[in-house]
C-alpha cells in the first residue's frame, strides 16, 4: 500500500504552496498550553477572528439552512495539527484507557473554530418521554444538540453541484445506498423510525473527522455536537456503551470554548453494559460519592482545543459527565461546544442518534447580535 501524505487525509485536497521553512519550524515546537482565563481570551482573540468570512457553504435537502464551509484560515491550521499532535495516556486505573490531547487545537484557532461552529450549525433542544418506575416522565435535554452521519450498513452516495445563480453554495445531493452494494439504494423503510432523514456530515465537520481518523487510526461515521450555553447546561453521568457501537468503541471528544469539568467514575459493581445509557433515560447512574473499590473519581477541566479519546474498556466500565456549574462571572456561561466522533454499526444507532440529538422540535440558530440561541423560524421572519 502506498504511504499517505498529510494532504491525502483531507478532501478536497488543499491547493496551497508547500510549507515555508518558517511554518515548518513552527510545527516542530509543541502547541502553547493555554492558561489564560476564557474571558480574557475573548478580548485578545476578538482581533484574531477570521476576516475571511467563508464565502462558500453547503446545502442539502436535510439541512434547515446552508452550512458554511470552514474558512481557509481555520482549515489550514487544522491540517498542520497532525504533525504536532501528541496525547498523554491516562490508564493507571482499572479498565480506564484515555488519550488526552491538551490541547490538540491551539489558540487562537480553537476559539475561531468555536465561534464558527456555534454560528454555522443548526441546533435542537430535544424533548422526549420515558417510563420510570411505571410512570411517564418528560425529559428536556439540558443542552443544545445536533448530529450527522449514517451507520456502517449504509452510505451516502453524493454529488455536489453549484448553480450559476448561486456559485457560492454547493448543492449536495445524496442517495443512501447499502454499504454491501453501493449500486443498491436502501429499502424505503430502513430508516423509517428515524426522527428525521439521515444527514450527511457537512464539510466543516468532515474536516475534523478526517483529522481525528488520521490521528487515532480509527474510523467514525457519526459526528455529534453538544452546545452548553450556560453553566446550567450539562450532561449527567452516563456511558456511551450502546450495543450499536459494538465492543470497546473508540470515541473522540473535542472541547471548544468555555472550560468545563469532565468527571469520570467507575461504574458501581454489578452494573452491566447499557447501564447509564444516556440515549433513553439519561438517569443519574449512582451518586457522585460512591466509587468502585480501588478507583477514584477523575476531574479533567477540559479547555478550548482539548481532545480526549476514550477507548478500550472505558465505556463498558466508566461513566462520564459534565456537571452543572453556577456562580457569578462563571466561565461556563460563555458557552462550550463538544464534538464527539463515533462509529455506529447498525441502523439502530442511526435511529437512536437522530431521535435523541435532532428529535422533532424546532431548529435553533446562534444570533450573533443578541449573543444567544434563537428559534430559526423567528430569525427568518426578521430577515424577511
Ligand atoms: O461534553 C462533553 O465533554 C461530553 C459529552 C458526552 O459525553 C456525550 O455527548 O456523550
Ligand atoms: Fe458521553
Amino acid at each position: 500500500m502506498s504511504k499517505r501524505t498529510i494532504h491525502s487525509f483531507f478532501s478536497p485536497p488543499a491547493k496551497r504552496p508547500k510549507a515555508s521553512l518558517e511554518t515548518l519550524s513552527r510545527r516542530v515546537s509543541p502547541p502553547p498550553v493555554d492558561k489564560e482565563p476564557f474571558s480574557e481570551r475573548i478580548i485578545v482573540e476578538a482581533e484574531d477572528t477570521p476576516s475571511d468570512v467563508p464565502a462558500k457553504s453547503t446545502s442539502h435537502q436535510t439541512y434547515p439552512f446552508p452550512i458554511a464551509d470552514l474558512p481557509s484560515s481555520i482549515s489550514e491550521k487544522i491540517e498542520e495539527l497532525l504533525l504536532i499532535a501528541s496525547g498523554n495516556a491516562i490508564n493507571s486505573q482499572p479498565h480506564l484507557d484515555l488519550l488526552y490531547f491538551e490541547p490538540l487545537i491551539p489558540q487562537p484557532t480553537a476559539y475561531q473554530l468555536f465561534r464558527f461552529l456555534r454560528s454555522s450549525l443548526p441546533f435542537y433542544r430535544v424533548k422526549y418521554t420515558i417510563t420510570r418506575y411505571g410512570k411517564s416522565v418528560d425529559i428536556n435535554t439540558p443542552r443544545f444538540t445536533t448530529v450527522y452521519g449514517l451507520d456502517e450498513t449504509s452510505q451516502f452516495v453524493s454529488t455536489s453541484t453549484t448553480t450559476e445563480n448561486n456559485p457560492n453554495v454547493n448543492q449536495l445531493t445524496t442517495r443512501i445506498a447499502e454499504t454491501s452494494n453501493p449500486a443498491k439504494d436502501v429499502a424505503p423503510g430502513k430508516y423509517k423510525s428515524c426522527a428525521c432523514p439521515p444527514r450527511p456530515i457537512p464539510p466543516c465537520l468532515a474536516m475534523l473527522k478526517n483529522l481525528t481518523e488520521a490521528l487515532t487510526s480509527d474510523t467514525y461515521n457519526f459526528v455529534l455536537v453538544n452546545y452548553y450555553s450556560t453553566g446550567q447546561d450539562s450532561i449527567s453521568y452516563h456511558s456511551d456503551d450502546e450495543r450499536f457501537l459494538g465492543n470497546n468503541p473508540s470515541i473522540a471528544s473535542f472541547s471548544l470554548g468555555a472550560r468545563r469539568d469532565f468527571l469520570l467514575k467507575h461504574k458501581p459493581p454489578g452494573s452491566g453494559p447499557g447501564n447509564g445509557n444516556k440515549g433513553q433515560s439519561k438517569t443519574e447512574a449512582g451518586s457522585a460519592e460512591k466509587v468502585y473499590p480501588g478507583t477514584t473519581q477523575i476531574k479533567l477541566p477540559l479547555g478550548s482545543g482539548d481532545m480526549i479519546l476514550m477507548r478500550g474498556e472505558t465505556q463498558r466500565n466508566w461513566l462520564h459527565s459534565i456537571p452543572k456549574r453556577s456562580g457569578k462571572n462563571n466561565e461556563a456561561d460563555k458557552g462550550r461546544i463538544n464534538i464527539t466522533m463515533r462509529k455506529a454499526m447498525v441502523p439502530g444507532g442511526t435511529e437512536n442518534y437522530y431521535q435523541y440529538n435532532v428529535g422533532t422540535g424546532p431548529v435553533y440558530r446562534w444570533d450573533e447580535k443578541r449573543a444567544e440561541m434563537r428559534l430559526w423560524e423567528e430569525m427568518k421572519l426578521e430577515r424577511g
